[in-house]
């Protein structure tokens, strides 16, 4: 386990609750105070807190037979009150400043919003206020939502470019199997020179989770990936941030690969964003897949589909239609258009906004 600065501490809605579906305040104010031991250090700590509709679904009854959106609705709105004036209570016993924020995928779509977010996580850390942030699931309807917060959790620390990631759930970590069978190992090490890690994990989620242990796993892959260390381990532990700290924690570790700068990680998060399409020749497959740096040319490009404007995320392919990598529009598809296959043209990927799958 590595030294961390600026942490994003994921709490998933098992951790916060009880067996019961009460809210757990215990745990939360055990949580509270690791943190504030976490910030007495020097570590600078985003909270990504899931709970909302754990935290409403107990306090607002509701009829069976409504419509199951509209109660995830209710209870998120009603929840989410709760939940971060019960978070507030517990940090100002510390005299910790919080902040809420609250957030859809779109938020991380468009670059310019991107980067306003991350301008606002940047000056509230920067006055020591604590950010705790979730989905807005009042508003998010389908495509817009986040898997769960664990997604919510990798864009995060890919916007704040936190150095380590740590998701809160309700086991130890990844186990080889199911991990109440005792024959079941904690996979306490992930790299990517190890096998595939995915094939021990069932789709089976906690009682009130939404992801499941593969998003948790893809989600944490993705964010080693991108120079991010991350830890998987169980919130329900007595002092498992403490053992965080001392580097005594039994968890599923994923060792991070060199750091990606910032708009690496911002498009790296972009697959389900991309507005147009372009298509590659294989000259401009090998140049894009080579150690030496380089950017996407007209000369290079045999099809585009979509409309998109300067700025856009579009999705790149082989002539196969395999999927290399994404990139940030340089300008429109209408300029693109007239410029596919000429020489001399300004690159329409800038390599600085490129990110190839499996390379970068
Ligand atoms: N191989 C595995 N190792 C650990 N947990 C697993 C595995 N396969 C499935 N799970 C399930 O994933 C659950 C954690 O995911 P999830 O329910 O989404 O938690 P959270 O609410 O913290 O996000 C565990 O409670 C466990 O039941
Ligand atoms: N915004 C939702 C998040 C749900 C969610 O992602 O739950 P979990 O899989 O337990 O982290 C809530 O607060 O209930």
């Amino acid at each position: 386990m590595l030294d961390s600065k600026l942490l994003v501490i994921k709490i998933g809605s098992n951790v916060l609750t009880q067996e019961n579906g009460l809210p757990d305040l215990e745990r939360m104010e055990k949580l509270v105070a690791q943190i504030q031991d976490l910030t007495s250090l020097g570590k600078k700590v985003v909270l990504v807190s899931s709970g909302a509709v754990a935290f409403g679904r107990q306090a607002i009854p509701l009829p069976e037979k409504l419509n199951p959106v509209f109660k995830k609705q209710i209870w998120a709105s009603t929840g989410q009150i709760r939940l971060i004036n019960q978070y507030q209570n517990f940090f100002e016993k510390h005299g910790q400043a919080v902040a809420q924020i609250l957030v859809t995928k779109e938020d991380f779509r468009d670059r310019k919003h991107f980067l306003n977010m991350k301008n606002c996580f940047q000056a509230l850390l920067s006055q020591g206020i604590l950010p705790i942030i979730n989905e807005n699931d009042t508003v998010t309807i389908t495509e817009l939502m986040f898997t769960d917060n664990d997604e919510l959790a990798s864009l995060t620390a890919a916007m704040i470019n936190a150095d380590t990631m740590m998701l809160l759930t309700n086991v130890d970590g990844i186990f080889t199997g199911n991990p109440s069978d005792p024959d079941s190992e904690l996979i306490e090490k992930v790299s990517s020179k190890m096998p595939e890690v995915s094939n021990y994990i069932s789709a089976s989620k906690s009682s009130f989770g939404r992801g499941g242990m593969l998003t948790k796993y893809a989600m944490a892959k993705k964010s080693a990936d991108l120079g991010i260390q991350v830890i998987i381990a169980n919130g329900k532990r007595e002092n498992v941030l403490g053992e965080f700290a001392d580097k005594s924690l039994r968890c599923t570790w994923f060792e991070p690969q060199k750091a990606k700068h910032g708009a690496k990680k911002w498009l790296a998060h972009g697959e389900h964003y991309y507005v147009g399409e372009i298509t590659i020749n294989e000259g401009a497959k090998s140049s894009l897949t080579a150690e030496v740096i380089r950017s996407l040319l007209p000369i290079g490009i045999i099809k585009l589909e979509g409309e998109f404007s300067k700025g856009d995320i579009l999705l790149i392919r082989d002539e196969t239609g395999h999927k290399i990598g994404l990139g940030r529009a340089e300008y429109s598809s209408k300029v693109a258009n007239e410029r596919i296959g000429q020489k001399n043209q300004k690159a329409l990927i800038h390599y600085d906004y490129l990110y190839i799958f499996d390379h970068d």
